[in-house]
């Protein structure tokens, strides 16, 4: 009788391995002695220790060659933000039930998905928030309404008689070196001399998470999902656990790369009302010409509300404490970005 190989508890799939949390989850467990596979539809990097498989996640087939041996997989990979609401569905939606699928095909034992505490966000605030708050009824934008049937479908998955094991770890404004988002984005907006305004009081408490936090989250998930352990099938908020004023965060950033820090004052009201009508705008006007408004409805209900989360379930059963503090993390992220440094 055949008997089938356990695969190796040190190998694991990463996919959306080259993404920005992708890549510094998959050197961290490079330096915890794991071989690592990534799958992802591009590849953006080569390092020794890596096997790649480009694919797109909803190929089943594609998936199943990268999982081969494979008994650990973290499920990263998502649409950049700006997409559309067709793709954000087709990726996050039907490719993470492929991602499951190929999973148990393949004798994977534990799924660690990658989903955001956005999914309780409505655009109002959110203080101290717990995993048990309800998901958003009406979510702030089409990426979100995503990640919530996400992490449905890769919770509801954990059965512990089959012995395949899921857990979700729920991020909050991740930043760090080679983030393509949101410290370009800022200084994108300041060179464009758009940065001189704080949106609502500016009192406004938000956590921002340095990326090897959220790492180091997802690897104690990992190493703690084992049968009939509590963190089966649950979510975890991973955050710096120091909310900061959001505006605060934009200016130590802002400051740090040489750009003057926001000043004036606008209404929370009166700039999302005009977020809207761009918004509006631009979707009506799309036929004729395009283009892509800053101050985004989205962006501004993050910029002008309180949200920041509890990271005590972290650190009760996953033993989580932020390994870099927020002070640290800003300091080592704007020494990372030496192209974007104010050059007048
Ligand atoms: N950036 C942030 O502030 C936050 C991000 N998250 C979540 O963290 C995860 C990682 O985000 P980032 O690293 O910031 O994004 P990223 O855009 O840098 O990385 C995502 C990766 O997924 C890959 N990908 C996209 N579609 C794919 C497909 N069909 N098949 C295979 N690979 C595909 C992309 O090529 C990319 O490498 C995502 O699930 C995101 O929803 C959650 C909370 C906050
Ligand atoms: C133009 C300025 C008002 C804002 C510039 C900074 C923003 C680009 C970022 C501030 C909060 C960030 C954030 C996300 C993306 C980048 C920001 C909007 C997410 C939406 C990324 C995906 C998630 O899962 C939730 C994040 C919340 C915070």
């Amino acid at each position: 009788m055949a008997t089938r190989v356990r695969p190796s508890s040190k190998r694991c799939a990463v996919i959306g391995g080259s993404g920005f949390l992708g890549r510094h989850l998959v050197e961290k467990l490079l330096d915890r002695g794991y071989s690592v596979s990534v799958f992802d539809i591009r590849q953006s990097y080569e390092l020794p220790g890596v096997t790649f498989y480009q694919g797109d996640l909803c190929d089943k087939q594609a998936l199943l060659a990268a999982l081969k041996d494979v008994s650990l997989v973290f499920h990263c990979a998502s649409p950049s933000p700006a997409s559309d609401r067709a793709l954000f569905e087709r990726v996050n939606i039907q490719g993470t039930q492929t991602v499951i699928q190929a999973c148990i095909e393949s004798g994977v034992q534990r799924l660690v998905l990658t989903s955001s505490a956005s999914v309780v966000f409505e655009g109002t605030d959110i203080k101290n928030g717990r995993e048990d708050l309800p998901y958003a009824k009406k979510p702030i934008d089409y990426y979100t309404k995503t990640k919530i049937e996400q992490e449905k479908l890769v919770l509801k998955a954990c059965d512990n008689q089959k012995g395949f094991l899921t857990v979700a770890i729920r991020p909050h404004g991740i930043f760090g070196p080679r983030d393509p988002q949101l410290v370009p984005i800022l200084v994108d907006t300041a060179r464009r001399g758009k940065m001189k305004f704080i949106i609502g009081d500016g009192t406004n408490l938000v956590d921002f998470t340095f990326v090897e936090n959220v790492v180091h989250g997802h690897i104690l998930a990992a190493e703690r999902l084992r049968a009939d352990s509590p963190i089966c099938g649950k979510p975890y908020h991973i955050t710096n656990d120091e909310p900061i004023l959001f505006w605060d965060f934009m200016s130590q950033v802002l400051v740090g790369l040489g750009y003057p820090p926001p000043r004036y004052y606008l209404p929370y009201s009166l700039v999302y009302g005009l977020a809207l009508l761009l918004w509006l705008l631009s979707v009506l006007l799309s036929p004729l010409i395009s283009f892509k408004p800053t101050f985004t409805p989205m962006r501004v209900a993050l910029a002008g509300t309180h949200h920041y989360y509890s990271c005590k379930r972290a650190k009760e059963d996953l033993g989580y404490t932020p390994v870099v503090s927020l002070k640290d993390a800003i300091a080592r992220t704007v020494e990372s970005y030496p192209h974007l440094r104010c050059e007048a």
